[in-house]
């Protein structure tokens, strides 16, 4: 359901950025597309100021899919403030991930996020990251790099790039996507 869903989703981004569906295909092999699910416990925690439940970090793929037992804690980074995202139980909250930023080379941002614990309720959130296929390689998309001037992110293999978030993320404090990124030559 949800690579589905993830699917219409990067159609409709793509088509909003003019791209050639054709290419977009060939590029991102969706029909094989790969997906990881996480399953987070939050116990309830007696001094919740002094605890993260998870750090802040972006996901790899495309778009993630959430959704929780109805106790809030999943927070969104906007200008370098904290945000409480109440997304409501049975819903399913949908935040843009890694590959979607280099894709679009930089045109979509992938969320930064991370969950705090309470005092009084255990939290439990079920998470879908939905990717490209693992053998492909993920840079920006020519048409846009063209219309920019530059690609600003690197290309990687999408198994490699979990791979790399997963075991060794943080280079100098650098994330992986913070690691791809490309700047300007002066
Ligand atoms: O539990 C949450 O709200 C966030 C979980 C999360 O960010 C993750 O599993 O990547
Ligand atoms: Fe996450």
């Amino acid at each position: 359901m949800t690579r589905v869903l993830a699917s219409k989703l990067i159609e409709a981004v793509c088509e909003a950025l003019e791209l050639n569906q054709r290419y977009v295909n060939e590029m991102l092999k969706l029909d094989s597309s790969f997906q990881m699910f996480a399953a987070n416990y939050y116990p309830r925690c007696s001094q919740p100021d002094q605890a993260i439940g998870i750090p802040p970090h972006t996901d790899p793929g495309f778009f993630t899919f959430l959704i929780h037992n109805g106790v809030s804690g999943l927070q969104i980074e906007l200008d370098g403030k904290w945000f409480n995202s109440d997304s409501p139980k049975n819903s399913i909250l949908v935040n843009a991930a890694d590959q979607l930023e280099i894709f679009t080379n930089g045109r979509c941002k992938s969320v930064k996020h991370r969950a705090v614990v309470n005092e009084e309720r255990e939290r439990i959130s079920i998470v879908v990251a939905n990717g490209p296929s693992g053998d492909a390689v993920i840079g920006p998309a020519t048409a846009l790099v063209e219309k920019d001037g530059r690609a600003k992110y690197c290309a990687m293999k999408y198994e490699e790039y979990v791979e790399s978030q997963l075991t060794k993320s943080r280079i100098g404090g650098k994330s992986i996507l913070e690691q791809q990124m490309i700047f300007p030559a002066n």
